[in-house]
């Protein structure tokens, strides 16, 4: 009997999978996959990543026969409402052609199809990082020409924003919040009676820099970094998005390992650490400024707001603002199963995903 969600949640460092039998959760992993591994192309993680989800059901004792539907991470596509979607072949062709950028979130839908495919069931993709309620005034640049987006951790900053609202007995499209997710990536949210409509772009050289991206960099610094070393456009993408931030810095992004070092007497890591949670800081006092300084609650989120370290650095720059909430982690794995439980209870909730009609 076909009774299992199945859902993946591919980040840029790790890998978690998990099994639901309705809202519940019956079993979940996260795997943490290497810096070698993460700094590679999303085809080259391919083999990799599919393999660490056959170990996981095969450490699970569960049949791939007793899954129902996959419910996965949803990656670069154009920008689109929130909801569940269909993996269907427009998707599938922007997440694999890459036609919206790279992001490990990508193979999330692209490995949910193929192990769908293999079952013949459905692969479905939730609230996907390019979710967008930008405010007009958000989405401009100083360049006629140049346009933000939104590319953030839309799955987890909405579900803790719903999570605190329930647990403050209040609507969240009643409350303005600053939703700060701390991954691989990091993105501050403002979020403005149940919309975004402000976020950095967590993965283009926007917002502070993070475990593994740049952040935001100086324009002109930046050309002559490039021409200095000789940047292809798929080496300087690599930079700013995989193997920046304190992986640059610290030749390693695991916020773990570098607090260890702090403990040991590490002087430049706990520069390094410091100068991230000033970016963090900056970030949060823009958020505010775009909500008029009326904010209800702060919220931190991620595997980063899991050290106290890091949180105990950034607190001093923010705690002036409003009362802040930390839900360390992510509830990105309920927020899937969520997604995919619905949609096989009402199947017109189900959103289909078309792609752009190119005009060249
Ligand atoms: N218990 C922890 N304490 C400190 N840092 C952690 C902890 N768990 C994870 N991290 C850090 O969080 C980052 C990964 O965040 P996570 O949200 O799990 O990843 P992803 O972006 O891959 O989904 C890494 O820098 C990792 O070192
Ligand atoms: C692409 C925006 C979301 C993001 O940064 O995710 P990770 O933290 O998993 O890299």
């Amino acid at each position: 009997m076909k009774k299992f969600i199945l859902v993946l949640n591919l980040g840029s460092t790790t890998t978690k999978v998990a099994l639901f039998r309705d809202l519940n959760c019956h079993i979940v992993k996260t795997y943490s996959h290497d810096k070698e591994l993460i700094s590679q192309g999303i085809n080259e993680q391919k083999a990799v990543r599919y393999d660490t989800i056959i170990q996981f059901l095969n450490e699970s004792n569960v049949n791939p026969e007793e899954i129902s539907i996959v419910a996965a991470r949803g990656g670069l596509l154009q920008p689109v409402e929130g909801g569940t979607y269909l993996v269907n072949d427009d998707m599938l062709n922007d997440l694999t052609s890459g036609k919206y950028g790279e992001h490990a979130s990508n193979l999330s839908g692209i490995l949910a199809a193929e192990f769908a495919g293999n079952y013949n069931i459905e692969a479905v993709i939730t609230d996907p990082v390019v979710v967008d309620e930008l405010s007009v005034q958000a989405q401009y640049t100083g360049i006629e020409g140049i346009r933000r987006t939104s590319i953030f951790h839309a799955l987890n900053q909405k579900a803790v924003a719903r999570k605190y609202a329930s647990s403050a007995g209040k609507n969240y499209e009643d409350l303005n919040l600053i939703v700060i997710h701390m991954g691989g990536g990091i993105t501050v949210g403002a979020h403005h009676l149940g919309r975004v409509i402000d976020v950095n772009n967590g993965l283009n050289g926007d917002g502070p820099m993070s475990p593994t991206r740049a952040g935001s960099l100086p324009a002109a610094g930046l050309l002559k970094y490039i021409d200095r070393n000789n940047l292809s456009h798929q080496e300087f993408n690599k930079l700013i998005s995989k193997k920046g931030g304190l992986l640059s810095h610290l030749n390693t992004e695991d916020v773990r390992d570098i607090t260890a070092d702090i403990d040991n007497g590490d002087a430049h890591s706990a520069e390094v650490l410091e100068a991230m949670a000033f970016q963090i800081g900056k970030e949060i006092g823009a958020k505010a400024a775009v909500l008029h300084g009326e904010i209800d609650q702060i919220i931190f989120t991620g595997g980063v707001s899991y050290s106290e370290y890091v949180m105990d650095l950034i607190k001093p720059y923010i705690s002036f603002l409003a009362p802040v909430t930390v839900y360390p982690g992510e509830l990105e794995m309920e927020a899937l199963a969520y997604g995919a439980y619905t949609v096989e209870q009402d199947r017109s909730l189900l959103k289909t995903y078309k792609a752009e009609v190119s005009h060249d």
